[in-house]
């Protein structure tokens, strides 16, 4: 198993240090456009191996593709993060391009690669890199749903004063400050409905921290967050990599799913070794599905500023 991050900044060398840690690959290449960025932080993370006792070999890239040829999966992180103030959808200018050609140069190495798309804004990447590269719709796969769900949970569960892992919720929709919906109604506390627990003026507040979780974390750290980042990105390399099917809320195209054809956006889907097997049909409420369907509205007029 070979595994590829393109990008190694914070995300892409966080990605890459939980796939290495996890022994998911026996080969990690980590490559930026940074000259020897990637061969330095490569190097760093293997002499981690002789203290945490891992054998996965990390290799940097500066931009050789060569160096990522038959990998099994490919992260894409490269591209421009958000600073304080602005909103992810305001990089599709710089970001479009990169993983434009990240993306090509990506499929002429490794041709049966499974893509997972992470730079921003990531509903509208996911959907370029599928447009660009025209490779089965199942082998590309976008991750927002995954972290905003892991967010969701740990504001649940710092409201229950409980542990996160007791806590099950998903966010699906758009990976956006005002897009993503948070499934406050079938969020549970061990199978038992978090509602039991919380007011329902707190529980809206969960919700809302949830949307604005990265928009938060960028006010305070001053460019936008990588440790969950790079754990939600390396949860789903691992489902694919052991073939564990586990249900991950992913941006991925639909095609009538949730009302929606054409689009790529966040819902629940079984994650394997052939990329995103299935996609799980929730029953929503009415309110949920206008929800989903005004998401959707958004996430399109995004699409369409690629042609623009
Ligand atoms: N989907 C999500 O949930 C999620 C979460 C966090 C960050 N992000 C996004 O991930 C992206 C990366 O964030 P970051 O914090 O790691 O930024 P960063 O600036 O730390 O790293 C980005 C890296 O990409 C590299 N890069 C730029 N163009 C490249 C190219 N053509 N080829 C190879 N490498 C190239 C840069 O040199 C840099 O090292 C941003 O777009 C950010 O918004 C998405
Ligand atoms: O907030 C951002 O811009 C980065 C990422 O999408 C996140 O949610 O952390």
């Amino acid at each position: 198993m070979k595994i590829t991050v393109v990008g190694a900044g914070a995300v892409g060398a966080t990605t890459a240090d939980n796939i290495i840690r996890r022994e998911l690959a026996e080969e990690v290449v980590l490559l930026d456009i940074k000259e020897g960025v990637a061969e330095g932080k490569s190097l760093d993370m293997y002499q981690t191996a002789a203290l945490l006792g891992f054998n996965t070999r990390p290799i940097g890239s500066t931009n050789d593709y060569e160096k990522t040829k038959g990998s099994d999966v490919v992260v894409i992180t490269s591209g421009l993060p958000r600073k304080p103030g602005m909103t992810r959808e305001e990089l599709i200018g710089i970001n479009a391009g990169i993983v434009k050609s990240v993306t090509e140069n990506i499929l002429k190495y490794s041709p049966k690669a499974i893509i997972l798309v992470v730079s921003n804004p990531m509903d509208t990447m996911t959907y370029l890199a599928l447009r660009e590269s025209g490779i089965p719709k199942k082998r590309i796969i976008g991750m927002g749903g995954a972290l905003d769900s892991a967010r969701f949970k740990t504001y649940l569960a710092l409201e229950m004063n409980v542990s996160p892992n007791d806590i099950h919720g998903m966010v699906i929709g758009g990976h956006g400050d005002t897009t993503m919906i948070p499934l406050t109604r079938l969020a549970t506390y061990n199978g038992i409905p978090v509602s039991r627990f919380i007011a329902a003026d707190k529980l809206e507040k969960v919700a809302a921290d949830t949307m604005v979780g990265g928009a938060t974390l960028t006010k305070l750290i001053g460019t936008s967050a990588w440790y969950a980042p790079g754990a939600a990105s390396a949860m789903i390399v691992e489902s694919i990599v052991r073939n564990q099917r586990r249900i991950v809320p992913c941006s991925v195209m639909l095609n009538g799913e949730y009302g929606q054809k054409d689009i790529c956006m966040g819902v629940p889907v079984v994650i394997g070794k052939g990329g995103w097997e299935k996609i799980i049909n929730l029953r929503l409420s009415d309110a949920e599905k206008a929800a989903f369907a005004k998401s959707a509205d958004a996430v399109r007029s995004m699409n369409a500023a690629l042609d623009a």
